[in-house]
């Protein structure tokens, strides 16, 4: 039971990266701007091909999956939030249901309880502020109930309470055993709630680990350019910047 990108190479994006993703765990993506993160992302999720490499699921190469079943198994959420019909949200969440094929309401209930937007159900997506609109393309990935969740900066348009929901509602799942990969940007939200970080540095692999490790001082420092040092205590750290 993995997700694993080998030998990955895409023209100008990505150098060689091989990265093991087990289920179970919350794996965050971190890297600078156009550090390859989304590239790399989208390769997991069967949207990108490679140039060279290949991303193994489980037992089989995700590339020869049909197009149906590896939706079924992998939830993708791009980084762009955009909603391209002006659904309900509780249309939009069950979009997610797709794949299956089989209209199922209890997941989409599930999914906007997750999200806090069961109380907007009936919605039209048009209406829905940054963070809400987030939320839903959210829950249309979490109604799905998929394998993996691939999400592409999925709390950057949140609150700090919607984005401690958010998380608390992927460490169930991950417990649960789905596997959950995050790009994040806020190395803060990676240290203390990652179980593993893939750091990307100009398309290469630069570190993969557990978050003290792959994000300490000389790793950021090296690979962002920037001075900074961890406060705090593990679980509970904050980057201090400058
Ligand atoms: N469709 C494309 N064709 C060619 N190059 C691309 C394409 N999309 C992205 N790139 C380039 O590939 C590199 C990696 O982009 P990617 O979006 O994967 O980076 P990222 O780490 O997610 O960046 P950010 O933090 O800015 O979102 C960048 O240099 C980018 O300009």
């Amino acid at each position: 039971m993995m997700l694993w990108a080998r030998d990955i190479c895409l023209s100008g994006r990505l150098d060689d990266v091989t990265a093991k993703l087990e289920p179970g765990k919350i794996t965050a993506i971190c890297g600078p701007n156009g550090a390859g993160k989304s590239s790399l992302l989208a390769v997991l999720a069967g949207l990108l091909s490679p140039d060279s490499g290949e991303v193994q699921l489980d037992d089989c190469l995700l590339a020869s999956l049909p197009a149906k079943q590896r939706a079924r198994r992998i939830g993708y959420l791009p980084q762009v939030g955009e909603v391209a019909w002006n659904l309900s949200v509780e249309a939009l969440a069950g979009l997610g249901r797709l794949p299956h094929g089989d209209g199922a309401s209890d997941p989409v209930e599930r999914a906007l309880a997750a999200v806090d937007l069961a109380n907007m159900r009936h919605r039209p997506a048009s209406t829905l502020s940054g963070g809400e609109r987030a939320r839903a393309l959210l829950a249309r990935v979490l109604a799905g109930e998929p394998q993996w969740i691939l999400a592409d900066e999925p709390l950057a348009a949140l609150d700090i309470a919607q984005q401690l929901a958010m998380l608390r509602h992927l460490r169930k799942a991950a417990d649960q055993g789905a596997g959950v990969v995050l790009v994040l940007h806020d190395l803060s939200l990676a240290m203390n709630h990652a179980d593993e970080v893939v750091v990307l540095s100009e398309g290469r692999l630069h570190e993969k680990g557990p978050p003290e490790a792959a994000l300490s001082r000389s790793v950021i420092e090296e690979v962002w350019q920037c001075p900074a040092r961890w406060l705090g205590e593990p679980g509970a750290r904050a980057l201090q910047l400058g």
